[in-house]
């Protein structure tokens, strides 16, 4: 999964790419300085490497890459302070190098933040400087540097954020699609696994949709997907996802929420869609097959044990809510709730 990730993550891409350079370059420097006697800046190229790899390997194993950005942006500029005071010219070098960097691996703010302080305290306290002139020479240029790590990073952000937007929303409905689903679902696994916490998902299907279209225009069918969309999401958390899987067809990712939750929850949003989406002064209905995830479950059975709730509901008139068992739980809940009035 994390390599999967590599391809999908940028920051986490660049987080190894990081890491990996910081390794190949500090190692064979810091062999030198323990073979040429510079024994202290040996040991601090040593330090910084073996916490940026830390760090990655942080981020590898699940943790946060924000976090893991920070600690190796914020140790990259803690070592290149110190080896600029120890080594001068070849320590002020690497400066640029790691501002730079900073603007990749960390959000903009942070990355500022730690750029003005490298730079402004290497210019202060660094050694290999011959005047004056050279200090402010120093700040000044490595400021510049900086901004236009701050402007190629911002641009990319807000490109690839554009991007991302295409590639992953439905265009109708905004919610995101069946691709961004099969990105995440993994990641809720494994989050779920690592911190011990139920996660659950629902597959809503509108009923009969094609009479809404047949009897109403393909249109009215746009309007009535838009407005199923928007109730859901009026109705759901701010961490919870809704995912358009198909034509009429969504998927709910529900972090935190296990089978016990799932019935009143799933018959919550049931009740809101019947009345709050309507064609033809006529309510729209929904069935909704819903699973918390199992202890042995990939993704793609977790998502069929919903899916095959979802039928099941179908099968046993629509407008319903049917919450499948979960493995490995003991629990035999296959619940069925009420259902309302139906339109057929
Ligand atoms: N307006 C509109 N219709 C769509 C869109 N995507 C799929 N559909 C239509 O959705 C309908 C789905 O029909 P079915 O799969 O038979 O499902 P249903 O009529 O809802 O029946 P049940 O699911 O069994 O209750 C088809 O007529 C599709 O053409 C879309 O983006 N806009």
């Amino acid at each position: 999964m994390p390599w999967q990730r590599l391809q999908t993550d940028f920051r986490f891409a660049l987080i190894t790419l990081f890491g990996t350079l910081a390794t190949l370059c500090l190692v064979p420097i810091a062999v030198y300085r323990f073979m040429t006697g510079a024994t202290a800046t040996g040991f601090i190229d040593l330090g910084v490497v073996i916490v940026i790899a830390g760090s990655v390997v942080y981020m590898w194993r699940g943790g946060s890459v924000e976090v893991a950005g920070r600690i190796a942006a914020g140790i990259g500029a803690a070592g290149v302070i110190v080896v600029s005071m120890l080594v001068g010219l070849a320590g002020l070098l690497w400066v640029y190098a790691v501002v730079v960097a900073s603007f990749l691996i960390v959000g903009k703010r942070t990355a500022i933040a730690y750029g003005v302080v490298t730079v402004l305290t290497v210019a202060a306290v660094g050694t290999g400087f011959d005047s004056a002139y050279m200090r402010v020479a120093f700040a000044v240029t490595g400021l510049v540097v900086g901004l236009f790590a701050y402007i190629f990073a911002h641009r990319t952000e807000h490109q690839r954020m554009q991007l991302e937007q295409l590639v992953t929303r439905d265009a109708l409905t905004s919610a995101a699609n069946r691709r961004a689903m099969e990105q995440e679902l993994p990641i809720a696994i494994a989050a779920s696994r690592r911190n011990d916490t139920p996660v659950s998902l629902a597959v809503l299907d509108i009923d009969h949709f094609k009479h809404v279209n047949d009897e109403h225009g393909h249109e009215t069918g746009d309007r009535v997907l838009v407005d199923f969309a928007r109730v859901i999401a009026a109705t759901t958390r701010r961490g919870d996802r809704l995912f358009r899987y198909g034509g009429e067809e969504f998927v709910l990712l529900l972090p935190g929420i296990d089978a016990t939750a799932l019935p009143v929850l799933c018959e919550t949003l049931r009740q809101r869609v019947a009345d709050q989406v309507e064609v033809g002064g006529r309510p729209i209905t929904m069935s909704v097959g819903a699973a918390e995830l199992g202890p042995e479950d990939t993704a793609s059975e977790w998502l069929a044990r919903a899916d095959s709730a979802m039928y099941r509901a179908k099968r046993d008139g629509r407008n319903r809510v049917v919450v499948a068992t979960t493995p490995g739980t003991g629990a035999v809940i296959d619940l069925l709730l009420r259902q309302a009035a139906r339109r057929d």
